[in-house]
């Protein structure tokens, strides 16, 4: 269980994380999403001791990670992808870092199975690909078998079966109970692997809620409607909070009403029906929606109260 409060990183004049309070819940996968230079590996450091918070605090299983009697233990973190630049080969290199905690050489067995490096394990570690580094990242983050993992852009620079595995990986992790921390710049990735979904723009939280409300709040109400007899369906389904517009003579784009409601409508009236779509926003959109707002609000807020416009946790700011 992770613990921010009043988090906030300022470097000089920039403030990298904004006053962020949230929560990271043991039993799920938690998405941890916001453009490039949002703060998140900020963020992520400074749940890992790694960085210090200019304000505010943030915790591991109730205690900030400098007095966590066992860190490896308590929280496994794999931090932005880079090259293992070393001439050991995996196998020893995770001897040695299991060897200085404590952990047995069965357990580094355990993990290069888990990743699947076995085929590659005595290779020089050096020579990895990136996806293999990243196993071999996410294997050092195991290694002590943590209630916690923390990783940033996992699935950065990975092929399609590396981003799949490493989903099904955080996943299963999540199954067993462990809190699980991810980060990332994409919401499509997310969406497919995150329960929960923390959205900051420019150090501030902008969303904290499940991946499934999120969902349905990006997806528009717009009905697309195509029928020969397309005017007459118009005016029978017009109404005070119904808004029907159309381009083409056997179109219409309906909104307040859903998809049922207009076809038992077209039942109704003996109309033929030759399509009947809602329209789903795309997470994308929502997402770059969420985070101009916020670009924008910096643009133009001079002056305005800062706490105020903060305070977005449960809801899209
Ligand atoms: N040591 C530092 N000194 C000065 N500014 C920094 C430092 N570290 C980060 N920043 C700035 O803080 C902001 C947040 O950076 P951070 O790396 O946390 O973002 P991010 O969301 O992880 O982005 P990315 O995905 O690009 O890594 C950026 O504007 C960055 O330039």
């Amino acid at each position: 269980m992770i613990e921010a409060r009043g988090l906030t990183k300022r470097y000089g004049e920039k403030v990298a994380v904004d006053d962020l309070t949230f929560d990271v819940k043991p039993g799920m996968v938690t998405g941890f999403l916001g453009p490039n230079g949002a703060g998140k590996s900020t963020t992520m450091r400074m749940i890992l001791g790694l960085d210090t918070p200019t304000s505010g605090s943030v915790t591991v299983d109730g205690q900030p990670y400098s007095r966590l009697a066992k860190p490896m233990q308590a929280v496994g973190a794999l931090l932005e992808a880079r090259a293992v630049h070393t001439s050991r080969s995996a196998y020893n290199h995770l001897r040695a870092l299991a060897a200085t905690h404590g952990i047995s050489r069965t357990r580094v067995d355990d993990v290069i199975d888990m990743v699947g490096l076995q085929d590659v394990a005595r290779k020089r570690a050096g020579g990895f690909s990136l996806g293999m580094g990243q196993r071999l990242g996410i294997a050092s983050a195991l290694l002590a078998d943590p209630t916690t993992l923390i990783l940033d852009e996992p699935v950065n620079g990975l092929d399609p079966e590396g981003i799949r595995w490493i989903r099904d990986l955080l996943r299963q992790f999540a199954a067993q109970g462990r809190a699980v921390f991810v980060s990332s710049h994409l919401m499509s990735e997310m969406a497919l692997t995150a329960e929960h979904v923390i959205v900051i723009g420019r150090g501030r939280l902008m969303a904290d809620m499940p991946m499934a409300d999120l969902i349905a709040q990006a997806s528009s109400n717009v009905v697309t409607v195509r029928a020969p007899q397309a005017a007459a369906l118009a005016a029978a389904l017009a109404g005070p909070d119904v808004t029907v517009t159309s381009s083409a003579s056997d179109l219409l784009e309906v909104s307040g009403l859903t998809a049922a409601q207009i076809g038992e409508h077209a039942r109704a009236l003996d109309i033929a029906l030759h399509e009947l779509t809602p329209q789903q926003a795309s997470l994308e959109e929502a997402f770059m929606e969420m985070t101009r707002d916020q670009i924008d609000y910096h643009a133009h807020a001079t002056g305005r109260d800062h706490a105020d416009a903060g305070d977005n946790s449960g809801s899209i700011a």
